[in-house]
């Protein structure tokens, strides 16, 4: 009986799989081919491995730092820790021309260069192994790993992000989890200390996200009243409330297909909280005073420096509003965690100033590399800022540390009754006053309570208990 179905078409052959084990005493370890020494020389005609990898993107992981390289068909790249290395690798178990890898088409071809400690796969050391997507090969104690054309649009995660300054490990983890998270919709939260750039990181966030050239609409929760938060986030229209002259759109239906950052999300006001919660969840705005309910599409970024899991266990903050936007994290560094990067922000940080471009001495920038920064990017800018006016040239260690000296004592000296004034003459809002005083949020907020000071949820409305 004949089929029905069309007769099949004769499968082509697949690619000549080359036995390796025998023809090149290699063995199959962790699904790489590897072979030993003898086989240095050996010509290879590779079967199997992917079809036609097209480009290849090599990962480096070398602590915590990973980095990636192209592999474009045909092309070799040198990986070791010494200069002429294409990626270089910073670990001191890996020699200075460790291994090349070679794109063959099919297979990345991976030999030793002679180093001292091996290349290893799965813990078996090896001279030379034909890897493909998802190997993993061992140079020292760091990791390469092959990544195949599933991330071939994704750009290189080491690049700088722009406004960012800043090319240290850390800062490169950042730059990473910013372009993993950026062209998700799903909402962000970014924690890190004051002064840290928790603003330029969510900017970032839209600016590598497909929303760029969008609208980008940000506002500080700690710094709009709590009879307006409602209005500020969600509008309102003519006549609403006393005083409400004209239609208001909200910063949610002004930040329509693009993004909206919320700083300072810790001090929105309770029932603002319960609002929020709503428009997350529906994605509909109703503006107050408003019949209807109009539908957005905003990605949501908030930032904090508040242990907000702690808030929510004090019921400070909506457990439910939390749970919504506690999906996606992103951690900004504190200076001190990343001290390398010191040089290139003063230099950027005077650029950006009326001062201009001015000069450090190595010594000037090792007693900065040397402090511990509690104020973070915002306090190493009025350091400088204040070294470089009392300096006639080049600045140098000396006035560089008479500043540090001074702001230390302080530091030190600031007392709960000072704290008080400066909460006071910033309209009692304590962001604006850690800002002012230049120490971290939660020192305002412990020298405030020491003061005898309650902050109100909004924290623009300072309240004194009764004895
Ligand atoms: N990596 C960086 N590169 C360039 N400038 C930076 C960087 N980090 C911080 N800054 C600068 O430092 C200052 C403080 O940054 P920013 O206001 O973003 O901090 P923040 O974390 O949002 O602080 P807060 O929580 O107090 O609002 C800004 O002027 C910002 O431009």
């Amino acid at each position: 009986m004949r089929c029905a179905a069309p007769r099949c078409a004769r499968r082509p052959r697949s690619p000549r799989r080359v036995d390796l084990f025998s023809q090149l005493r290699a063995r199959r370890v962790d699904g790489v081919f590897v072979s030993n020494e003898h086989t240095r020389d050996a010509t290879v005609e590779i079967g199997g491995g992917d079809a036609a990898l097209g480009a290849a993107w090599i990962c480096v992981d070398d602590g915590g730092d990973e980095r990636v390289a192209r592999l474009g068909p045909g092309e070799e790249i040198v990986l070791g820790s010494g200069e002429g290395a294409h990626v270089r690798l910073v670990d001191r178990t890996v020699s200075a021309q460790h291994a090349a890898l070679v794109h063959r088409g099919s297979v990345i071809e991976a030999r030793d260069l002679g180093s001292r400690n091996g290349m290893r796969v799965a813990g078996t050391r090896v001279a030379r192994a034909f890897l493909s997507t998802g190997s993993t090969l061992e140079l020292g104690r760091a990791v390469v790993r092959v990544e195949g054309r599933a991330i071939e649009a994704a750009p290189r995660i080491d690049a700088p992000l722009p406004h960012l300054v800043g090319r240290s490990a850390p800062m490169r983890r950042l730059g990473g989890a910013v372009r993993r998270l950026a062209p998700l919709k799903l909402p962000v939260m970014i924690r890190g200390e004051s002064g840290t750039g928790k603003d330029l990181v969510a900017r970032a966030l839209h600016d590598e996200s497909p929303r760029k050239g969008r609208p980008f609409v940000a506002l500080n929760a700690a710094t709009i009243s709590r009879e307006l938060a409602e209005s500020e986030l969600f509008g309102h229209q003519r006549g609403a409330f006393t005083g409400a002259l004209r239609d208001r759109r909200g910063a949610f239906r002004e930040a329509h297909t693009g993004t909206l950052f919320l700083d300072e999300i810790a001090a929105l006001p309770l029932d603002v909280q319960a609002k929020l919660l709503r428009v997350v969840e529906e994605g509909l705005v109703r503006p107050l005073g408003a019949e209807t309910s109009t539908a957005v599409d905003v990605r949501l970024v908030v930032a904090t420096c508040e242990p907000l899991e702690q808030m929510v266990a004090a019921r400070r903050f909506r457990a439910d509003l939390y749970e919504r936007l506690a999906v996606c994290f992103v951690r900004v560094p504190p200076l001190r965690e990343r001290t390398e990067d010191i040089a290139a922000l003063c230099a950027h940080l005077f650029v950006t100033s009326e001062l201009g471009p001015r000069a450090l001495s190595p010594g000037a920038i090792a007693a900065l590399r040397g402090e511990k920064w509690p104020g973070n990017v915002r306090e190493l800018r009025n350091v400088i800022v204040q070294a470089a006016v009392r300096a006639p040239g080049v600045i140098e260690a000396e006035h560089v540390t008479s500043v540090l000296a001074e702001r230390g004592g302080r530091r030190v000296r600031l007392r709960p009754d000072d704290a008080r004034k400066i909460f006071e003459e910033a309209g009692g809002n304590t962001s604006e006053a850690a800002r002012r005083a230049e120490v971290p949020r939660s020192t305002m907020r412990d020298l405030l309570r020491a003061a005898g000071v309650r902050a109100s949820a909004r924290q623009n409305v300072p309240t004194t208990p009764s004895p």
